[in-house]
C-alpha cells in the first residue's frame, strides 16, 4: 500500500516516495487551484518529522490555511498526494486533533459543559468515556480548576486553550493548529505558546501555522516557509539559519574609526551606518574585537553578536521583506 494514497483528480506527475515511518505528514506535488484560476497552493512537497513542533510560516494569503484544510480533508486537492501518520488521510483523522476555525462555544455554559457538547457532536467519540476524556483534556491545557466556570468569564488565552482542549478529546499523535495565537493578547499568546511546547514535550507532533517569524523561531523545532503558495524552504530552525553567518554589531559615535578597526582585524562585509557598524564575525572573537576597538580609543556604547533570524533567511531566499508585524 502506498503511503501517499490521497490522490487528487489530476496526477502530480511524480511517483510517490517510499512510505516514511518517521514522518507525520508527507505531501508531494500538493496543489490547490480554486475556481477562477487562483493557485492557492502550488506543488507543495512537505515532510513533517514525527515529534517535531513544525512551524508553517508565511505571510497572509500564502496558502497555509488551504494546505491545512487539504490535510484535514476539508478541501479537495487539485493535484498531488499526501499522507498523514503514514496512512491515507481518512484513516488517520481519528488520531489527529485540529484547530482550524475555533469551535463556537456557548458563552453561558462552563468550559466542561462546552467540551461535552462538542464531544457529543462527534459521531466517532465514545459516549461512555466522555466525562473522563473532557476532564483529561481540560487538565492537559491547564483548565482543570476553571472547568466549571462559564466560558464568557474566560480570558482570551483560556478560550484558546479550551479550543485546543477540544482538539485533544481523543488520544492524538498529531495536532494541527491554524494560527492559534491570532487575535490573542500578549498573555494569551504566551499561554498558547507554552501549551504547544508542553503538548510536544509529551510526544505529540504539532503542525502549527503562523505569520509571525519570531513566534515560529521561539516555539518550533522545524519550519517551512511559504510565499505565494510555494514552499521557499523547510528544515530545522538551525539548518534554515545555518547558511547565514552571524554578524558583530558595534554601536559607537566613532563609526568611521570603528569600521577601520574591524577592517584591520580582517572582518568581512564591514558596513557603517549612522552610529552603528556591522561586519561578519567569522572566526573572530567578540572580546578580541572589543579590546581592539578600545585599544584604538573608539568609544564603544554597545557590542553584540547578531545571529541570523528566520526573517534574514526569508529575505535572503526571496529578496523581499516579510510584510507582517510582530
Ligand atoms: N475558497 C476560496 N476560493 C478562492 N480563493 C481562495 C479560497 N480560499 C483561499 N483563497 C485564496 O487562496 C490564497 C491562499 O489563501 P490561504 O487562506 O490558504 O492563505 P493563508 O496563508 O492561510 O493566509 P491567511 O493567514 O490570511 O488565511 C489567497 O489568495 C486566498 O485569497
Amino acid at each position: 500500500m502506498s503511503a501517499l494514497t490521497q490522490e487528487a483528480g489530476l496526477p502530480s506527475g511524480a511517483a510517490p516516495p517510499a512510505p516514511d515511518p518517521a514522518a507525520a505528514i508527507v505531501t508531494r506535488g500538493l496543489t490547490k487551484r480554486f475556481r477562477g484560476g487562483q493557485v492557492a497552493v502550488d506543488a507543495l512537497d512537505l515532510t513533517v518529522p514525527r515529534g517535531a513542533v513544525f512551524g508553517f510560516l508565511g505571510p497572509n494569503g500564502s496558502g497555509k490555511t488551504t494546505t491545512i484544510r487539504m490535510l484535514l480533508g476539508l478541501v479537495t486537492p487539485t493535484a498531488g498526494r499526501f499522507s498523514v501518520l503514514g496512512l491515507p488521510p481518512a484513516q488517520a483523522l481519528t488520531r489527529v486533533g485540529a484547530l482550524v476555525e475555533g469551535p463556537a462555544f456557548y458563552p453561558y455554559l462552563s468550559g466542561a459543559a462546552n467540551l461535552l457538547r462538542f464531544d457529543a457532536a462527534d459521531p466517532a467519540a465514545e459516549r461512555g468515556t466522555a466525562r473522563r476524556r473532557v476532564a483529561a483534556a481540560l487538565d492537559r491545557v491547564g483548565l482543570a480548576a476553571a472547568a466549571g466556570k462559564r466560558y464568557r468569564a474566560y480570558s482570551l488565552g483560556m478560550r484558546q486553550r479550551l479550543a485546543i482542549a477540544a482538539a485533544l478529546l481523543g488520544p492524538r499523535e498529531l495536532l494541527i493548529l491554524d494560527e492559534p495565537t491570532n487575535g490573542l493578547d500578549p498573555q494569551g499568546t504566551r499561554e498558547v505558546r507554552a501549551l504547544v511546547k508542553e503538548i510536544a514535550a509529551e510526544g505529540t507532533t504539532v503542525f502549527v501555522s503562523s505569520h509571525l517569524l519570531a513566534e515560529v523561531e521561539q516555539m518550533c523545532t522545524h519550519a517551512a516557509i511559504m510565499r505565494a503558495g510555494r514552499l521557499v524552504a523547510q528544515g530545522t530552525i538551525a539548518s534554515l539559519s545555518a547558511g547565514r553567518v552571524p554578524l558583530i554589531r558595534v554601536e559607537t559615535p566613532d563609526a568611521a574609526a570603528a569600521a577601520r578597526v574591524l577592517g584591520t582585524l580582517g572582518l568581512a562585509a564591514v558596513r557603517a551606518e549612522g552610529d552603528e557598524v556591522t561586519a561578519e564575525l567569522g572566526a573572530a572573537r567578540p572580546e578580541t574585537i572589543n579590546a581592539a576597538l578600545v585599544g584604538q580609543e573608539v568609544a564603544v556604547r554597545g557590542l553584540a553578536v547578531v545571529r541570523p533570524s528566520l526573517e534574514d533567511v526569508f529575505v535572503g531566499l526571496t529578496g523581499e521583506g516579510f510584510d507582517v508585524d510582530g
